[in-house]
């Protein structure tokens, strides 16, 4: 049995669902919204998992399910080496959305990395403690500092509402998935950066030593492997 991991509501379990229909594959939820179970009709052997989209990295990973939907940024930030173990199938032409670094619209001084980086290092001198950047993708935004040469910050974990830390005082600076851009500008803060840290898609991915059996299915959905 090929078991399938599907984000378990809003708009990318919804654009999932069409996204298989579109390929003869129908994927519905059985019974009530609350119910995390589901059903596949015009594929043999394949079984739905309803998951949370962040959990289906680790999943995937484990080998707990051999196919799985989710957003790249996910996979990229829950696993160290994720190639090792997952395999990138078909980026899906939905959910895309950036991660970025913002500050407060009114740091006029502050236009790059670059100003960033030395206001970062002015800031602990003035303040007594690093500047803090509020994000829930740790691992990717300290690589990307790194590389950039930014060193004088610390990462305040944030699992949601990340933009509201800056009003809240709890962060002087945001790393977070934008979209519309809605949610920055609602909260004054402006993007840093020429590129953003991740441009990100909802993508099919396998469990890497699970393609050989997954093969017939991707066949069948026209995606290569
Ligand atoms: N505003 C947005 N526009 C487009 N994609 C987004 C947006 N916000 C988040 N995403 C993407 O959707 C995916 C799921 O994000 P997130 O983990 O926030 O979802 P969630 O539904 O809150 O998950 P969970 O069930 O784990 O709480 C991620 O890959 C993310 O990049
Ligand atoms: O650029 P925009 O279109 O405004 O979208 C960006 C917002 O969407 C996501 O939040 P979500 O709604 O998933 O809630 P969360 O804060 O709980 O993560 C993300 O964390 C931003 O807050």
């Amino acid at each position: 049995m090929i078991r399938l991991g599907v984000p378990s509501k809003g708009r990318l379990m919804e654009q999932t669902f069409d996204w298989f229909a579109a390929r003869g594959v129908t994927l519905s939820r059985s019974g009530s919204d609350r119910e995390y179970a589901g059903q596949v009709q015009g594929a043999e052997g394949v079984s739905l998992v309803l998951l949370s989209a962040g959990e289906i990295p680790r999943e995937l990973a484990a080998g707990r399910i051999e196919l799985g939907v989710t957003g790249t940024d996910l996979v990229r930030e829950k696993l160290a080496g994720w190639r090792s173990d997952v395999a990138e199938i078909a980026p899906m032409g939905f959910g895309h959305a950036d991660l970025i670094l913002a500050v407060p619209e009114c740091w006029r001084d502050c236009e790059d990395l670059d100003d960033f980086a030395s206001i970062a290092r002015d800031f602990r001198a003035a303040h007594g403690f690093r500047l803090r950047i509020a994000t829930k993708y740790h691992r990717l935004v300290r690589a990307w500092l790194a590389h950039h040469e930014v060193a004088d910050y610390q990462l305040v974990d944030s699992q949601g509402a990340t933009e509201g830390t800056v009003a809240n005082q709890t962060a002087e600076a945001v790393a977070d998935i934008t979209s519309s851009g809605e949610t920055l500008r609602a909260n004054n803060l402006k993007i840093l950066g020429a590129e953003p840290i991740l441009q990100s898609q909802a993508t099919l991915f396998a469990h890497r030593a699970a393609l050989g059996d997954v093969r017939p299915f991707l066949a069948q959905l026209g995606v290569a492997s």
